[in-house]
């Protein structure tokens, strides 16, 4: 773990490599509803370029649904684990692995609605994963963790509370990044390619632990306190024209490989 919030900024991957992308906070700046982030048409180009170049080795890594991920994207599709890693769609245009609400879950949604009852607080329904957004009301964060925390004694085991940007979240144990990193470098579109995993939150502390072990490239954007990153970004800009870098030299590569094999 490093604590610098100083990281060099990434070079450039050397060799065939893979690429894992977080959303919110990564590629697209927040907003005050999950609803209202803003995906450009810059952003999907950009995206279906780098997929492209890269062979198909591009993945989205989210906290969030595929649905949603579809949605806010479209009509761009691409591979990708949400609900942090509890659903996959592991091949471009295959079927999605997804996840039910379990009753528990969904009883105790409507419990905490009930409880914090405030318009400004958004309870997101997520399958088997709760997400208490209080950035429009900051001062219920505090009793929105600690109605999750309680929750955790009535539960079956295996849930966790995971703090998030401006909330809280009620999660499976098996949700991790990390894991769903590794179910893709494990297919024939990642294998034997370096990976790049670009995140900006404390879920995604675990995804770089896992590229650090694969000797890939891990980097946190904005990073403040420790981190497992070893590479940082100032923001969403920041990675973005990173990200937009690495698709030029991919082009470039390819037009020089193009004219020595004439
Ligand atoms: O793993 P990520 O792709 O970073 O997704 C993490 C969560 O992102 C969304 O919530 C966050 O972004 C919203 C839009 O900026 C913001 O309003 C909210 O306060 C943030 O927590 C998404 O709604 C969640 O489901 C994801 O888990």
């Amino acid at each position: 773990m490093s604590n610098s919030p100083n990281l060099a900024v990434p070079g450039v991957p050397q060799g065939p490599w893979s690429l894992f992308l977080d959303i919110d906070g990564t590629l697209l700046e927040h907003a005050a509803h999950p609803d209202a982030v803003v995906v450009s048409d810059e952003l999907r180009t950009l995206l279906a370029r780098l997929e492209a170049q890269l062979d198909g080795a591009l993945a989205f890594i989210t906290g969030r649904s595929i649905a949603a991920v579809d949605h806010l994207f479209q009509p761009l599709r691409l591979r990708a684990a949400g609900l942090y890693g509890l659903e996959h769609r592991l091949a471009r245009d295959g079927p999605v692995e997804a996840a039910g609400e379990p009753a528990d879950i969904a009883a105790l949604a409507d419990e905490i609605a009930t409880e914090l009852d405030n318009a400004d607080v958004y309870i997101e329904r997520k399958g088997p994963i709760l997400a208490i957004h209080t950035r429009a009301a900051p001062h219920l964060l505090q009793r929105a963790t600690q109605l999750v925390e309680q929750a955790l004694d009535r539960l079956p085991a295996g849930y966790r509370v995971l703090a998030g940007n401006a909330g809280v979240e009620l999660m499976p144990l098996e949700a991790a990044k990390g894991a769903a990193i590794r179910r893709f470098l494990q297919i024939p579109a990642f294998m034997g390619r370096r990976p790049v995993f670009l995140g900006d939150d404390t879920s995604d502390e675990n995804g770089f632990e896992t590229v650090n072990e694969w000797d890939g490239i891990s980097v946190r954007i904005k990073p403040q306190g420790s981190t497992a990153a070893l590479f940082g970004l100032a923001g969403v800009d920041a990675a973005l024209a990173w990200l937009d870098e690495m698709s030029r030299r991919e082009a470039a590569q390819a037009a020089k490989l193009a004219a020595t094999s004439k």
